[in-house]
């Protein structure tokens, strides 16, 4: 029999935890071992989740430094960011999955701009893999700490990595219309996501300047061995789950949207969890819900020159969780599609 792989969720209160607790429940190979949460600290999971009803023996989420990580092989922080960095950076011996902003970006002096206080764990930094799986089959194996990406920038990466690193689009006049559910926003109580306030309804946020647009041009940059700058406005849509990007790219050259076809065609073919559309299908939240799985596909624009890149997500599962399990199974010599098979969830 092989040893199970103990996990600690930090953050299991949380969408981002809690999701990943329902994901580690199939895995043959994870023993849930300890679960935390801040002010839900003492509660079990079924008091604080209607889904884990018939799940009591789930351990009891206790608060973060009340774990003894001794013989845990693995920490998933699904914390805010900088509580993340300050609690994980004080763990030592399992391997780290961070689920939050922490660990993303490169630069503390760029991360203290957009996220406005001071990196907790700068000397982390280094150490750090960006854990887009699809991206990081090299590095993930002998990380110690994985970031995975915001769910935004993974959906947006998958649907431009391809294109920028052939040299397909041009790298200055990229735009980004995304929509999400209301899970992205977490679970704590704002106003602004009542029922109320965004039922019946679809608004923009974090017009101009949102923090995940440094994230996503460090690692198109980093792909395309040139600056790369986007144009990124996200909408808040009134769904529990799902994302979905519409992206407006300018062709480089004479290129066509056959030719963003054909790379979207030989970077994909064969990945478990990405998967390029049928001509002429639109990507839909619906095609994913539940699931780890990522649906795009290519379109010509009316104008010549331009196209379109449409990409759907779920925000929970590949968009945060599910991508998180998919790095640490490679981060432990697992099949990378280990605890992930589920079919999406319709209707
Ligand atoms: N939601 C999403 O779609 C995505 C989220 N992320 C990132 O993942 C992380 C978690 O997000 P999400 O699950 O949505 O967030 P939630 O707000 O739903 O959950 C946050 C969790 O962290 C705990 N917590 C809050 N503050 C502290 C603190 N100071 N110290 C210790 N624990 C604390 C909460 O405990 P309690 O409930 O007891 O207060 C809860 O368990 C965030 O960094 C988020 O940005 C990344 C990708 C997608
Ligand atoms: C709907 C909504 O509010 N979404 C969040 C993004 C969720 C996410 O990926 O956040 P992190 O980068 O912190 O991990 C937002 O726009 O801030």
């Amino acid at each position: 029999m092989t040893t199970p792989l103990r996990i600690a969720v930090l953050g299991a209160s949380g969408y981002t935890g809690a999701d990943l607790v329902r994901l580690a429940l199939t895995h043959p190979r994870i023993e849930i071992a300890a679960l935390s949460a801040n002010a839900k600290a003492g509660q079990t999971m079924a008091q604080v989740w209607p889904h884990f009803a018939a799940y009591p023996s789930l351990p009891k989420l206790c608060k973060a430094d009340e774990i003894d990580f001794t013989g845990i092989d693995v920490v998933f922080g699904c914390l805010p960011h900088a509580a993340s960095a300050e609690l994980l950076s004080q763990i030592e011996g399992p391997k780290i999955v961070d689920l939050s902003a922490d660990f993303r970006l490169k630069d503390a002096a760029t991360y203290a701009d957009w996220y406005g206080n001071a990196h907790p764990a700068p000397q982390l930094l280094p150490e750090a893999v960006y854990g887009l799986t699809e991206f990081a089959r090299d590095t993930l194996p002998t990380a110690r700490i994985a970031a995975c990406p915001g769910c935004y920038p993974t959906a947006a990466l998958l649907a431009l990595l391809p294109l920028v690193e052939r040299g397909l689009i041009s790298p200055d006049r990229i735009t980004i219309n995304a929509l999400s559910g209301v899970s992205g926003a977490g679970r704590s109580v704002k106003e602004a996501n009542l029922f109320p306030e965004v039922a019946e309804a679809v608004h923009p946020y974090g017009i101009g300047k949102h923090r995940h647009m440094p994230e996503m041009e460090q690692e198109l940059s980093s792909r395309a061995g040139r600056e790369v700058i986007i144009s990124f406005t996200p909408h808040l849509v009134p769904m529990n789950r799902g994302e979905l990007a519409t992206i407006v790219v300018d062709l480089a050259d004479d290129r066509t949207a056959a030719d963003l076809r054909a790379a979207f065609d030989a970077r994909y073919a064969g990945e478990p969890f990405v998967h390029l559309l049928p001509e002429g299908v639109a990507p839909a939240t619906r095609m994913v819900r539940g699931s780890n799985h990522v649906v795009l596909n290519v379109f010509a624009d009316r104008v010549p020159g331009r196209a379109l890149v449409i990409v759907a997500i779920d925000n929970l599962v590949k968009g945060s969780s599910g991508q998180a399990i998919q790095n640490m199974n490679l981060m432990f010599g697992l099949p990378e599609t280990m605890g992930l098979e589920a079919a999406p969830l319709f209707p």
